[in-house]
């Protein structure tokens, strides 16, 4: 659906200097899904997304969406794509001096379409995005939400392939966010439109995104589904970024105890790790910890805990501090979580 290729982006400041806003960024993007980018301010999100409807030119590499090769169209196809490529901001953009209706017809008075179709297509939009007693209000008279919600009717207006967020919802309550995040899913789950979606929190990308790539200074950090990148963060920004959300790291103070634990343990000639377990889905709800309590005699202290829900999945993340009367006990209860398709690790202390 839409393809980046080695894309740079250098702008000149005023004093002169350049600044690579994107470094050599590729990624591809499929069809109906919902894809977050995360960094933090200046990462050169809003640079990389602007490039996908050529708002900004790169200076290398090349943008391709729907099979079509933006670096090679005349003004006027580009214009049309563009008209394919609905887009959504922070502060909404809407016209103070039109109403929730007006604003939405805008796009489509625009491409001159005939008015008996606009009614019929703004009053669906309205619908869609839970308007319809606020059509005939202006924007002052409207809430954030509210406002954000006619900014999405209005992307949505000519039928768009792609919609691009850049922080959409950054203005927001978390609330508001909720229930605009919900209708962008809506959307996407109904409408089938591809969402590309800018923010700087990743609670955003828990709630409704697919995949996630990761921006710092320009460049790609980390990509990939976004319970992979919840499970196994790699990068330091990810790490970071991951912290308000899962708990991946533990106070120092915590594994210098944990460390004692250990050697105690040792001492009296039993077996111990500090284990971190990741549960998806149904998984959630198996006994793999009372049962390998029962059948291999270990003792646990749990650590840390949190079960979320990525998209609808539910994901439980917790860490123990294993204790077995032997190793054979302990590589057998390991074994027996594998079986039950529990993934673990081993802490490194
Ligand atoms: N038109 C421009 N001219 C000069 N520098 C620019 C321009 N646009 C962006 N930059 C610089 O490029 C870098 C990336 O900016 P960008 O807005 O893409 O980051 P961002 O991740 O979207 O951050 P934020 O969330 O704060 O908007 C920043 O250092 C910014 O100052």
């Amino acid at each position: 659906m839409i393809d980046i290729s080695h894309l740079s982006q250098a702008f000149t400041s005023p004093d002169g200097k350049t600044v690579h806003a994107v470094k050599d960024v590729s990624l591809h993007i499929n069809k109906g899904e919902i894809f977050g980018i995360i960094g933090r301010s200046g990462a050169g999100k809003s640079t990389l997304v602007r490039t996908i409807n050529f708002l900004n030119r790169p200076t290398e590499g090349t943008v391709t969406v729907n099979g079509q090769k933006l670096n090679e169209l005349n003004a006027e196809q580009l214009r049309t794509i563009r008209s394919k490529i609905g887009m959504i901001f922070q502060h909404f953009n809407l016209l103070s001096s039109r109403t929730v209706f007006d604003n939405i017809a805008l796009p489509l008075e625009l491409h001159n379409t005939a008015k008996e179709e606009i009614d019929r297509k703004v009053n669906h939009l309205i619908e869609l995005v839970g308007l319809t007693e606020h059509k005939d209000k202006y924007p002052r008279q409207l809430s954030g939400g509210q406002k954000q919600r006619v900014g999405i009717a209005r992307a949505l207006a000519n039928d768009p392939m792609v919609l691009l967020s850049d922080e959409a919802t950054s203005a927001l309550d978390p609330e508001t966010t909720r229930a605009t995040l919900d209708l962008l899913l809506k959307i996407n789950q109904t409408l089938g439109v591809t969402i590309v979606l800018i923010t700087h929190e990743m609670e955003v990308v828990k709630q409704i995104c697919d995949r996630v790539v990761v921006m710092d200074k320009g460049v790609i950090v980390e990509a990939g589904t976004v319970l992979e990148v919840f499970r196994h963060p790699k990068h330091a920004t990810t790490r970071a970024m991951l912290a308000d959300v899962v708990v991946h790291d533990m106070p120092q103070r915590i594994y210098d105890t944990v460390r004692d634990r250990i050697n105690v343990a040792t001492e009296n000639g039993r077996f111990s790790r500090l284990l971190r377990l990741t549960f998806v889905g149904s998984e959630v709800t198996l006994p793999v910890l009372s049962i390998i309590t029962r059948r291999y005699e270990i003792d646990f202290n749990i650590l840390q805990g949190q079960v979320e829900e990525l998209k609808g999945t539910s994901f439980g993340m917790l860490t123990i501090l294993a204790e077995s009367p032997n190793q054979d006990n302990y590589e057998a209860a390991l074994q027996f979580l594998k079986d039950n398709q529990v993934e673990f690790e081993e802490v490194e202390l």
